[in-house]
């Protein structure tokens, strides 16, 4: 179990003056500006959920993940990792998590992953027969068969993550903090470590935290999202109840029995598509059983049916530093 209460971060940014005389003044007279990275976030996150974080740039989740993971002292707050406290560090602690950043490779550049392995294995202490097991399995499910033994700088991206995938969980930790793990990489290879991450999760029981600004992954991987926003807990739920709150207009797709004229159609709501005899309607979320009812007594409708809007549409909003009305929960 993961607790966070009333957890808050604020850094101490310099601030230096334009030009060669501010440079001058802030060397005498430094001046500091306070940013609040995260401020008095509270949720829990039980053993072996998929929880994802979601928000715009500069929001606060990887400061999040990072007092989590113990790589930051909060400035309040607490945050406990199954009774641990993070930023203490201590070996029980460091061994039943993982930190994977997408952004930052950690395996050595000019080694090849194998090596690279084995001092994960000295760091772990893992003892040679699991040692041998768990590489086995992680080459095995993340197809690496042809990758380890050549030089980390030869290997695409997408390998290389698989790499840094896999020797984050040679030590088969219970909790994964991962951050935008698949970032760059193509969609065959975004889909690949999707599944590892769901059979991971599921052959361990294991609590997996995801920041990822790609919706396939949130789709498909988790069944809680946290929206952070300006530091704030902005949401707290399932995908659903996120569209719902989020979404105030639905999705009416149509089959005319005749053609019927984009004019017509524009009178209920936003035609996103008209293509011979079928249409899509985006219209105010509250006043669907009226339109949909005036439609059915004006055309020939042959079906009907009403959606919500895509996740991806909804996600995109809150990237675009829209988010969502309402309280957390
Ligand atoms: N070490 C630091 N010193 C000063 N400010 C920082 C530091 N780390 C993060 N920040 C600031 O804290 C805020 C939150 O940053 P954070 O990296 O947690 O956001 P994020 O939600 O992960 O963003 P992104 O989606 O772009 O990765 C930002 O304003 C960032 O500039």
């Amino acid at each position: 179990m993961i607790s966070l209460r009333q957890l808050s971060m604020h850094f101490k940014v310099h601030v230096k003056e334009a030009g060669f005389v501010g440079s001058l003044h802030s060397l005498f007279r430094r001046q500091y500006r306070r940013v609040v990275a995260v401020d008095d976030i509270s949720f829990d996150i039980p053993t072996g959920e998929i929880v994802g974080f979601l928000g715009p740039n500069g929001a606060g989740k990887t400061t999040t993940l990072k007092m989590m993971s113990g790589l930051l002292h909060p400035t309040s707050g607490t945050v406990t990792v199954d009774g641990h406290t993070p930023h203490r560090r201590d070996a029980a602690f460091l061994h039943s998590i993982t930190l994977v950043m997408g952004q930052k490779q950690q395996l050595l550049w000019d080694l090849p992953a194998s090596d690279s392995f084995l001092v994960n294995q000295a760091y772990y202490d893992i003892p040679d027969a699991n040692y041998r097991k768990r590489l086995g399995e992680l080459v095995e499910l993340l197809a690496l068969q042809r990758v380890i033994d050549k030089p980390m700088r030869t290997l695409s991206l997408g390998e290389r993550m698989k790499c840094e995938l896999a020797a984050a969980l040679l030590h088969q930790p219970k909790i994964l903090f991962l951050d935008e793990p698949t970032i760059g990489l193509d969609i065959t290879m975004q889909q690949n470590v999707r599944d590892f991450i769901r059979d991971y999760n599921r052959l361990h029981n294991a609590t997996v935290v995801l920041t990822s600004h790609y919706m396939g992954d949130i789709a498909a991987l988790v069944s809680r999202v946290i929206v952070i926003d300006n530091g704030e807990l902005a949401f707290d739920g399932t995908l659903r109840e996120l569209t719902q709150r989020v979404a105030d207009r639905k999705i009416l797709k149509l089959h005319f029995g005749t053609l019927v004229g984009r004019t017509a159609l524009e009178r209920f709501g936003i035609v996103e598509r008209l293509d011979g005899h079928a249409a899509t309607l985006r219209v105010e979320r509250g006043s669907v059983p009226q339109i949909a009812g005036a439609i059915l007594a004006e055309f020939p409708v042959e079906d009907i049916a009403i959606e919500d809007i895509p996740i991806e549409d909804v996600v995109s909003s809150l990237f675009a530093g829209n988010p969502p009305a309402g309280a957390a929960r």
